[in-house]
């Protein structure tokens, strides 16, 4: 059996295959090994699908493929280097177009084969009337189609991120080719940065996969409820049948959310009793794949917009509090992501992980021992999701974020649990 997360350079070393496909040049890296975890099979509405040819467990390595060509979020150019993407404090221009930056001369020469088609026309393509017409999005995908001489670009780039925020745009020809999409994926991507190196994507198991089953990742956030069908025809040409499509469409048409703040407060309490997040200390997490059984108060939290706004509310009082509104939203907001989010989806390992710094934070005021001694069980029980969702997903993008956190914290609950069992020895011992 192979070993969940081994390193694919180890087994294979890098294969540059150029391969021939609709008349465009594609350089595909480590197919054979790629090969090996999946075999791609007639689809009946979307050609192909990438199904795996045997048992893959959760947190396994299923595709490690190279970028073709990426592009820099317009915020992020000068901060991190247009070819390895990593971060640095200090970077070289480019003296054709001033625009791209380098670590070093190793990373201008590796990006320039692709670079040199646009350095010299590329304030002039940039100033252009058509450019500046263009959206966000596809003003990055038009200049990456310039310097990799792509042009199918709509459906086939992938958002980069580190540590799960979204920094580039990147062309992973292979694993374009390879996974249809699903808002219940069994997989899923993440990035990995190595300075000098083109960034390379990572196609994780988020659960154990059985042989013979499809692989699909998810092409957006399935948060996007509302807005997610629209965005598969527009850009994608396709309509999502996945399990929680489904479910969505049983469901019906969504209501407003109630305006009064009573009855909204009852109908979050019966959210959270539904999906069983209603005791943070004591809570078993599962997630709760939306049916046609769904109690019909429940649907309302499905409303995207109504997402976003207790998002808002729990990332403002999440750091400076109040925290006992920021604990409140933000366990309803797990609810709701337990709803919509399938098993092990990375989204709800960050989300456990900023609940249990509430948490944390939220019992600092107090000296009473009891109340910390449930706060830090609020802490624990967040923190050991967080730990399981993560620590399978891996690590991802730059150094530091969600992992290292995980350690501090639990290095901050290990000698809290320290003082507050000296304290009570104290008390004990106290005449
Ligand atoms: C990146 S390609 C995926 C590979 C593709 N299946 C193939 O055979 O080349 C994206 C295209 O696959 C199809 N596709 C992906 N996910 C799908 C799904 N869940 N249902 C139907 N078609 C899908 C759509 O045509 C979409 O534009």
């Amino acid at each position: 059996m192979w070993e969940a997360g081994s390193p694919v350079d180890r087994n294979f070393p890098e294969l540059k295959v150029v391969c021939e496909e609709r008349g465009v040049m594609l350089h595909v890296t480590n197919i054979f090994y790629a090969m090996m975890y999946v075999k791609v099979e007639t689809h009946p509405t979307a050609r192909n699908q990438a199904v795996s040819t045997q048992p893959l467990p959760a947190g396994s390595i299923i595709l490690s493929n190279r970028a073709f060509a990426t592009v820099l979020f317009e915020n992020r150019k000068g901060r991190r280097c247009d070819h390895c993407l990593v971060l640095s404090e200090i970077l070289r221009k480019c003296s054709g177009c001033a625009s791209c930056c380098y670590c070093d001369t190793n990373c201008q020469t590796r990006h320039w084969p692709s670079h040199k088609k646009l350095c010299k026309r590329w304030n002039s393509f940039t100033s252009s009337n058509k450019f500046q017409a263009l959206p966000p999005h596809e003003r990055l995908d038009s200049s990456m189609a310039r310097t990799a001489l792509y042009n199918r670009f709509g459906n086939n780039n992938f958002t980069i991120h580190s540590h799960l925020n979204s920094f580039a745009h990147g062309i992973f020809p292979l694993a374009s080719r390879l996974f249809n999409h699903s808002c219940a994926p069994n997989a899923a991507a993440r990035y990995k940065l190595v300075q000098g190196q083109a960034v390379t994507m990572e196609v994780v198991a988020l659960r154990d996969i059985p042989e013979g089953e499809e692989i699909c990742i998810p092409y957006l956030d399935p948060a996007l409820l509302q807005t997610r069908q629209q965005i598969f025809q527009l850009t994608y040409g396709f309509q999502c049948t996945c399990i929680s499509c489904e479910g969505l469409k049983s469901v019906g048409p969504i209501p407003e959310v109630p305006q009064d703040p009573a009855r909204l407060v009852a109908l979050e309490y019966r959210l959270r009793t539904y999906v069983g997040v209603d005791d943070l200390e004591h809570y078993v997490l599962r997630t709760k794949p939306i049916t046609q059984s769904l109690p019909p108060e429940i649907s309302y939290f499905l409303k995207e917009d109504y997402i976003e706004h207790l998002s808002g509310v729990f990332g403002q009082s999440s750091h400076d509090g109040p925290y006992d509104r920021a604990l409140e939203s933000g366990v309803t907001l797990l609810a709701i992501y337990l709803l919509i989010y399938s098993e092990n989806y990375p989204q709800i390992g960050v989300h456990a992980l900023e609940l249990a710094k509430t948490a944390w934070n939220a019992s600092m005021p107090t000296n009473d021992i009891v109340r910390r001694q449930h706060a830090m069980a609020q802490v624990r029980a967040c923190l050991s999701v967080s730990r399981r969702i993560l620590g399978l997903y891996g690590p991802e993008g730059d150094g530091g974020g969600p992992l290292a956190e995980i350690t501090t914290l639990q290095q901050l609950i290990d000698q809290e649990g320290q003082s507050v069992s000296d304290a009570l020895h104290t008390s004990r011992i106290a005449p």
